[in-house]
């Protein structure tokens, strides 16, 4: 049976901290570069290293049984996800909220209506829409289509989203935040109705991977850990 967990970064220790409480041993093996790891304190279970933002797409393709990761990515990266893939244990770490935010100094924008009316006279001035970057593509949609905001254009944004609106790629962003450092460091706010979700690490299993006969102990086992 294979788990699939975040191979780097700050999920990573957190992942085999809470398996370990578990009485499930996670480790990477081999050298410090190697993505490979093994499972100890249970049979039949091997462990898949992989990115975090991949673990939803590897879960629906039923090529991991269980993984760990975001909220945020699974309902981000999978439509209709609920189909797809069942949260087993919310981990009470990676907490986040993605969020909207402006430039601090736009102090007529605090909602999303305000935003729908910058939105507009945006497009009436500059001739084209107002950017937000984000790489949440599929959320941040369905939140503004949801909220009434129309006039908008998404622009793609892999890392340092914040950062774009200085960079003047974007007029607002949707991202992540948790201490808001980056946000507050970067000049922009959170508008006062603008929270999309409420993330965390979660563990997942796949609604559709094959479980073999060979493997449904190793899945019991698992399950009867976390109970
Ligand atoms: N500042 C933060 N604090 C806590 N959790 C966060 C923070 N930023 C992102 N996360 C969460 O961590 C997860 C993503 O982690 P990370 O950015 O390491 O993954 P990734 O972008 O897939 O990494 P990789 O570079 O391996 O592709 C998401 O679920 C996200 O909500
Ligand atoms: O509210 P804060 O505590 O400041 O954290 C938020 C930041 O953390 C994440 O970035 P990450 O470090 O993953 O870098 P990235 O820009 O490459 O995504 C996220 O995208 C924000 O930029």
């Amino acid at each position: 049976m294979k788990l699939g967990v975040p191979s780097k970064g700050r999920l990573m220790e957190k992942t085999f901290d809470w398996f370990a409480a578990h009485g499930i041993r996670l480790s990477r093996t081999g050298s410090d570069r190697e993505y490979a790891g093994a499972v100890t304190g249970i049979d039949g279970v091997s462990l898949v290293l992989l990115s975090a933002g991949e673990i939803p797409r590897e879960l629906a393709a039923g090529r991991i049984h269980l993984g760990v990761t975001g909220t945020d990515l699974v309902q981000d990266k999978l439509p209709l996800w609920e189909q797809q893939v069942e949260p087993l244990e919310e981990m009470g770490f990676g907490e986040a909220d993605l969020i909207v935010a402006v430039p601090q100094a736009w102090v007529d924008v605090d909602t999303l209506d305000d935003l729908d009316a910058a939105a507009a006279a945006f497009r009436a001035t500059h001739g084209h829409r107002l950017r937000i970057a984000t790489k949440y593509h599929r959320l941040v949609r369905e939140f503004l289509r949801d909220a009434g905001v129309a006039d908008y254009a998404i622009v793609d944004s892999q890392g340092a989203t914040e950062g774009t609106v200085a960079n003047e790629t974007a007029e607002a962003i949707a991202d992540i935040t948790s201490s808001g450092e980056t946000l507050r460091a970067n000049h922009l706010k959170v508008l006062s109705d603008g929270l999309i979700l409420r993330s965390q690490a979660t563990l997942w299993r796949s609604r559709v991977a094959d479980v073999a006969d060979e493997d449904r102990a190793a899945m019991a086992e698992v399950l009867a850990r976390l109970g």
